[in-house]
């Protein structure tokens, strides 16, 4: 294994240091350090971080590799900056049983580029009927301690009651899509002035309001681990708030894309726009934002969700919905959260890596930048800006909400146990 020495990265955005990194670990962190036969990357004005982790990224295999395969997800994910990702179970067939999730765990460790983590379903083929096989997806080789029916909500109270209990015996979380689907029939985008100017059906924000409510009761009920994903409207997490205030286990994410666009996309009528839950309000973004800084949203999530040409470039109702994050995931967060004095370096770190690797279970991922751990680090170029190109994506699909966008931060370098999957900002493999 060759040996690497990063020259004088920040890690953590912190006073420059090298970066010693040997046998898939850091072997040491100072100044001058030096190492012969070690390959030296020179870091100056680079940040060091661990490496991200990913709580929701679809992978669209088995069933849809025309949109992404575990490869080409692991390949945008790594020119991210991520070393593990959570791949979300609605698959074709769905992520249901230790035979499915043990497949995509394989095709990820084949791939090679980043952990690529199997979301259980938490009912039979998502279909909110019956449990799935819960028990048996943890005990498989894919150790899965994240269930959910994302796409879908659990939107049966007693079957969500069943989940949350079930999973508690082994330390698992559900992860809620809060979507009250009898509130969103229909829905095409946020509900408000500009739905009804559209002429589009919306999608009131008490439809996530009203499951998260219960669900953050109903965890606290049964003493079991809850996390929303993919929060969206200043409701949400004003519940999320009160709820950890009780003490009760529930965490919660936001996109990179809620984080930055609102419903005045839609005036576009562009299809890449479209996505669940939809684009809300400026007031929405403003309390995310603030909701991601105090720690009340716990995480940076993707909903990293790739769609082939046909299902995106159709009209507006006609089109599926959801939109690519991973490659651009850390420039947005710069963008809104870094640059504007919101999240510092240490404060990005534990959002993107630290606790979604905690919530997930991840041992080695979401570690210190310290000697003897796991060598899963990125190096970021926080002052390079660049513009979105999607023909440029690794992702095989090209659902960009960010096309033509001028973003910062470019992803130089990132290691997985100390190989590098990204080099001067190009995948190795
Ligand atoms: N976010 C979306 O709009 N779509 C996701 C499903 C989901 O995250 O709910 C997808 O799988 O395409
Ligand atoms: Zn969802
Ligand atoms: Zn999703």
């Amino acid at each position: 294994m060759t040996t690497y020495l990063i020259r004088g990265a920040r890690p953590l955005g912190s006073d420059p240091a090298d970066i010693l990194v040997k046998d898939g670990r850091i072997a040491a962190i100072g100044d001058s350090l030096s190492a012969t036969g070690a390959e030296v990357i020179e870091a100056a004005g680079l940040v060091a971080l661990p490496g991200l982790v990913d709580l929701h990224t679809h992978l669209r295999e088995p069933g849809r590799e025309d949109a992404e395969t575990v490869e080409t997800g692991s390949r945008a994910a790594a020119l991210g900056g991520f070393t593990a990702v959570h791949a979300m179970a609605n698959t074709d067939p769905v992520a249901d049983t230790a035979g499915v999730v043990e497949q995509v765990w394989r095709l990820g460790q084949e791939a090679g580029l980043v952990d690529v983590v199997p979301v259980g379903a938490v009912t039979v083929g998502l279909g909110g009927g019956r449990l799935a096989e819960l028990g048996a997806m943890a005990d498989s080789a894919a150790r899965v301690r994240v269930f959910s029916d994302d796409g879908h909500c659990v939107s049966d109270p007693a079957l969500m009651r069943r989940a949350l209990e079930y999973v508690k015996a082994f330390d698992g979380v559900v992860a809620q899509h809060a979507e009250e689907p009898r509130l969103t029939v229909g829905a095409q985008m946020h509900e408000g002035d500009r739905s009804a100017k559209l002429g589009l059906t919306g999608w009131p924000a008490a439809a996530e309001e009203a499951i998260i409510a219960r669900d953050v009761l109903l965890a606290e009920h049964v003493g079991a681990r809850l996390h929303v994903c993919h929060v969206s409207t200043a409701g949400s997490v004003e519940i999320l708030r009160w709820a950890k205030s009780r003490g009760v286990q529930v965490t919660a994410e936001v996109t990179p894309h809620h984080l930055l666009l609102t419903d005045e996309c839609a005036e576009s009528y562009d299809p890449v726009f479209k996505v669940n839950p939809p684009l809300r309000t400026d007031a929405d973004v403003e309390a995310l934002r603030a909701g991601l800084a105090d720690g009340t949203i716990d995480a940076v999530g993707t909903d990293h969700a790739p769609h082939a040409v046909e299902d995106k470039e159709s009209e507006w109702a006609q089109a599926r919905p959801g939109m690519l994050g991973l490659e651009q995931a850390l420039s947005v967060v710069i963008q809104t959260m870094v640059e504007p004095g919101r999240l510092d370096w240490a404060g990005v770190a534990d959002r993107m890596s630290v606790r979604p690797a905690v919530i997930g279970r991840l041992g080695e991922h979401g570690r210190p930048l310290a000697p003897g751990e796991p060598a899963n680090l990125v190096l970021v170029d926080p002052s390079a800006r660049a513009t979105v190109d999607p023909a440029a994506l690794a992702s095989r699909s090209r659902n960009s909400p960010y096309a033509g966008r001028e973003l910062p931060g470019r992803v130089v370098a990132t290691f997985l146990r100390g190989v590098p999957t990204v080099l001067d900002g190009k995948a190795t493999k």
